[in-house]
């Protein structure tokens, strides 16, 4: 089933500067999709069109009926006045959920990434890691269908990277759809079940590893070769 389908034949931040073409994938229950491509390339412009932050778009951009979704960006943005704990009750009041269950998952979440004891502070003042942290654990709150995660491993201690994989894989067991963009490719390589690799704003492969492989004529090369290969045109240089 498909929870986002994406259509973008350009997008732009302004009239006639389009930055972003022909861009279309779509991202189905379960999933993990990773969006590889270097710096420039277009990936934060391809999350903030599907987000509709763009108004300079053509193309359509299509969430499943109901479909709720989580935005992590990749610099994290916090209310300046509330702690993490009153983040966490904003949220849950706009979205109406049931006390005991979020106030249930939100502990628990907490607990994993071991900010319980920070929860009544400012999250502006957090570590990076640690408001990286609280980014995800207020994603997580509200039980989405789709995650648009920018960047989520940047900050992210290796016991941090660790449960944020187990708690997504977790979420695709639940059937959620993860639209991930990272340059942490040998981690991507491992856990994505598809790939979108973009390059000065178009789409150059897309598919399993295999699919991309095979789109960049290397047979046996690592998601990393691929890359290099679209950024740069060989492999071995
Ligand atoms: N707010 C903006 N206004 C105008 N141009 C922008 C803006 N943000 C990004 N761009 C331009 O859009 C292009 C693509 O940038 P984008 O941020 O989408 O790349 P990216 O693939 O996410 O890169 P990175 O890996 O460095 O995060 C770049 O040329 C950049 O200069």
């Amino acid at each position: 089933m498909t929870l986002l389908d994406v259509n973008i034949k350009s997008a732009g931040y302004e009239k006639g500067k389009e930055i972003i073409h022909n861009i279309h994938f779509n991202v189905k229950k379960g999933e993990l999709i990773g969006l590889i491509g270097p710096n420039g390339a277009g990936k934060s412009t391809t999350i903030k069109t599907i987000l509709g932050l763009l108004e300079n778009k053509e193309g359509t951009i299509s969430f499943k009926e109901n479909a709720k979704y989580s935005y992590v960006p990749e610099r994290p943005i916090f209310y300046d006045e509330l702690t993490l704990w009153e983040h966490l009750d904003f949220i849950a009041a706009v979205e109406a959920l049931q006390e005991k269950e979020y106030k249930e998952k939100a502990r628990e979440l907490l607990e994993l990434y071991k900010l319980e004891e920070h929860a009544h502070e400012f999250p502006g003042k957090y570590s990076k890691g640690m408001q990286q942290k609280a980014m995800l654990i207020l994603s997580m709150i509200t039980n989405p269908d789709v995650y648009i995660i920018d960047e989520p491993f940047i900050g992210l201690d290796p016991n941090a990277m660790k449960l944020f994989l187990r708690l997504i894989e977790t979420e695709q067991q639940r059937g959620a759809g993860i639209l991930m963009s990272t340059h942490v490719l040998d981690t991507a390589e491992k856990v994505c079940d598809r790939f979108i690799m973009i390059h000065n704003g178009q789409l150059q492969a897309a598919g399993t590893l295999e699919d991309i492989r095979e789109q960049c004529n290397l047979p046996d090369g690592s998601l990393y070769d691929c890359f290099h290969f679209i950024a740069e045109g060989n492999p071995d240089e």
